[in-house]
């Protein structure tokens, strides 16, 4: 479980980005986290896996406290947290067996890592990846002579292959075309069905997020102003999350005592 307790993250120019996120997120859900530009959805998710350290509150994963954490513990948290980029973070010009093989590479001794070798268990750990996300065939192309959505999958491919137990996505659809951001949400689908994975989505596109996620968190001026299922979340909810003409700041609550009856954290 992901547990956020009174969290506040205050960047070093002093902007508070995050204010009093209480949250817990349980293994296997699926979660899109909504909100305008700056709303401070990013920080969230990137405090997770400590790529953002908070300043204030605590922060769990399976009860370890996040903050606490330096060197080899942070590596530790990480390999047990997945994360996928809107920019795929590929090494395009070797082929996308060797991508996906990457991330292997914390695990392996010195030695091994110096001359790029894998074993043959890494390797097949490597093709399963691909063909969970349903490009086993590219194995063996260069990735710059992909498309994006094949792009994604690599990645996805890659994360898959270190066996988290959460996938953290960062706009991972947002480069993407209709049709292919629809199945790169499917494949998310699949694998927090398939294999109970937590994945927590930042996400613009708010048809796909309520298409695809089983919660969504809104999140405004760095607050979590709206936190419920899915299913529940209609136009007024939407233009909650996204009425950002109340102005800025972390203590804006005008809306939140307007519709506290549908407001899941109310
Ligand atoms: N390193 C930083 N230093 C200072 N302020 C920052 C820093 N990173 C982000 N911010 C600010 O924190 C706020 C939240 O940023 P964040 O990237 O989390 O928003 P977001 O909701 O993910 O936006 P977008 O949807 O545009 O990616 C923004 O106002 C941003 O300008």
């Amino acid at each position: 479980m992901i547990e956020f307790r009174e969290v506040e993250k205050r960047y070093p120019n002093g902007f508070l980005a995050l204010n009093q996120i209480n949250l817990q997120i349980e293994q296997a859900e699926f979660v899109a986290i909504i909100g305008l530009s700056g709303a401070g959805k990013s920080t969230l998710l990137r405090c997770i896996n400590k790529m953002h350290g908070i300043t204030g509150g605590s922060l769990s994963v399976d009860s370890v406290d996040v903050h606490q954490l330096k060197g080899k513990g942070i590596r530790k948290l990480r390999r047990n947290i997945g994360m996928i980029f809107q920019s795929f973070n590929l090494v395009t010009r070797v082929s996308v067996l060797k991508n996906v093989l990457v991330s292997f590479v914390p695990n392996m001794p010195f030695w091994r890592k110096m001359l790029g070798i894998f074993t043959k268990e890494e390797k097949l750990k490597a093709l399963m990846a691909l063909d969970q996300v349903g490009i086993l065939d590219k194995a063996y192309v260069r990735v710059d002579q992909l498309s994006g959505g094949q792009q994604q999958r690599v990645a996805l491919a890659r994360t898959l292959a270190q066996n988290p137990s959460i996938i953290l996505a960062d706009e991972p659809v947002a480069s993407l075309d209709p049709v292919t951001a629809k199945q790169v949400m499917e494949d998310f689908k699949r694998i927090n069905q398939e294999f109970n994975m937590t994945i927590i989505i930042n996400i613009h596109h708010v048809e796909l997020a309520l298409a695809y996620a089983t919660r969504v968190i809104g999140v405004r001026s760095g607050e979590i102003i709206f936190d419920g299922r899915a299913c529940e979340v209609d136009e007024e909810i939407l233009s909650y999350i996204y009425n950002d003409s109340e102005g800025r700041g972390a203590n804006n609550h005008a809306m939140e005592a307007a519709i506290p009856e549908k407001n899941g954290i109310a």
